[in-house]
């Protein structure tokens, strides 16, 4: 099968050109000026007209959990149900967080998680480690897990009692993965200080959802932030921050970087979009709004976007955790401590940010560089993915940058019963994706097929020094 997408401007990260797209069953064959291919007489079965539209590398969200048991519920999106939501919103590739229960080992958590995505994809997908229990057979696993195309491996100074590390544990795991080229993805909050600071509202009668955020201050982001990074410095195990939403946080990762350690950082556009003021919403609505870190003061954003022009911050996933806000967020109904944390957003990761260039405050090429390539060179999965070149999947997004849309539960095609943009107006729209050269979805109808999805066996890091 051979495609010619023609007519539009290919954005990769370094910049935009008018250029015609050929594809020649899953791979991109070839980049060419614009008409040159039907020049040569080079004809295709399938014509997809993109002028007047951007033509991407499809995007890379490399932070989701699908099907995720926490917080004594699971996240509702299945593999199925939330690669086909990705797809909607132009991401081809999806990285997930693998599980390990503490008293579990790390490769039955891997093989319940292929046992979970395999044959229910509708775009590529791979896989992090979370380590919850740090021990030598663990220590151990984790180089089988590297040999087996998994070489990311995520630790928790939150959630003491659940996935909380110690940071002796921490010290020995960045030891590890310092060994064998592995990064080390940390969530950065102190648990041990926020769990004091719950059980006091509590005890307090400060049950509403806002206190979620209140109690977690952008100070113990910070610090942890801080600790981690002085970890790896001791280590010199590479650093991933995984969904930074604090000016904080950025600070420790700025001046680590700044003396050029290994540390990278990732945000959510739930910190670039929404805040506080969400969680503080009438009755039990701001329960829609509860993920960890929390939601900031709005004045953190413009950090944030600051952080994502001067690359401070590298990367921009979605975190995607859904819970329905009824029966699951309910759960947490008089003690916020019970509400699940995670939110919604896998489909909205590439418009939303769009938003950004549109207000100009981010590049169109910054756009795709945080979205697409850094996802794909920080997870080794560059240039197979993130670039739109001779070689590379023919995963490609047509774009058109002037439609809009309203964002809604009423519309999205995620399995969860809110959206937490209800409302919001978007310039810009995912017209055709691609997926390894199938089409996925077209101009408002989907195309694409469970199954479709291959697992991805990802190689190191390719930004380390
Ligand atoms: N972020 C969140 O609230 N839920 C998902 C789990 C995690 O990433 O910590
Ligand atoms: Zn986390
Ligand atoms: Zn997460």
């Amino acid at each position: 099968m051979r495609t010619l997408i023609s007519g539009g401007t290919v954005v990769n990260s370094g910049g935009g050109f008018a250029a015609d797209v050929l594809v020649e069953g899953e791979t991109i064959a070839a980049v060419t000026a614009p008409g040159l291919a039907a020049a040569l007489g080079v004809t295709a079965d399938r014509v997809i007209d993109a002028t007047g539209r951007y033509v991407l590398p499809g995007g890379i969200d490399a932070h989701t959990h699908m099907e995720m048991p926490f917080g004594g519920t699971a996240s509702v999106d299945t593999f199925a149900t939330g690669t086909a939501a990705a797809a909607w919103g132009g991401t081809t590739t999806i990285i997930d967080f693998a599980v390990q229960a503490k008293g579990t080992s790390l490769l039955s958590a891997m093989d319940k998680w292929h046992e979970k995505a395999g044959g229910h994809c509708a775009v590529d997908y791979s896989f992090h480690m979370i380590v919850s229990d740090v021990n030598d057979t663990t220590l151990k696993e984790m180089e089988s897990c590297v040999a087996a195309g998994v070489n990311s491996f995520k630790m928790f100074m939150a959630y003491p009692g659940v996935f909380y590390s110690t940071d002796g544990e921490i010290l020995r795991a960045m030891q590890k993965a310092r060994e064998i080229g592995s990064t080390i993805m940390m969530h950065a909050e102190n648990g041990i200080a926020i769990d004091q600071l719950v059980a006091q509202a509590l005890a307090e009668g400060r049950t509403d959802p806002v206190y979620h955020s209140l109690t977690r201050p952008p100070e113990l982001e910070g610090e942890a932030t801080h600790r981690a990074i002085q970890l790896a410095a001791v280590t010199g195990a590479p650093l991933y921050i995984v969904h930074l939403s604090s000016r904080q946080a950025l600070e420790a990762v700025t001046t680590a970087r700044d003396t050029g350690q290994n540390v990278f950082a990732e945000t959510c556009p739930q910190y670039l979009f929404l805040s506080i003021e969400d969680m503080a919403r009438p009755g039990f609505e701001g329960a829609k709004f509860v993920c960890s870190p929390p939601l900031r003061p709005a004045d953190h954003q413009l950090d944030l976007w600051r952080g994502l022009r001067t690359n401070d911050l590298s990367v921009v996933s979605t975190d995607h955790c859904p819970f329905c806000f009824v029966g699951q967020k309910e759960l947490g109904r008089g003690d916020f401590s019970k509400i699940p944390n995670g939110m919604p957003g896998v489909e909205h990761r590439m418009d939303l940010l769009h938003q950004g260039v549109v207000r100009g405050e981010i590049s169109l090429s910054r756009w795709v560089e945080i979205s697409a390539t850094t996802p794909a060179r920080m997870f080794g999965l560059y240039p197979r993915k993130g670039v739109i070149a001779p070689g590379s999947d023919a995963d490609i997004v047509v774009y058109d940058p002037k439609a809009t849309q309203v964002l809604s539960a009423e519309t999205h095609h995620m399995n969860v019963d809110y959206s937490a943009y209800e409302g919001m107006e978007l310039i810009g729209k995912v017209e055709t994706v691609l997926s390894r050269g199938s089409v996925v979805v077209d101009r408002g109808s989907f195309h694409g097929r469970e199954g479709h999805g291959e697992f991805l066996e990802r190689d190191l890091n390719q930004y380390l020094l």
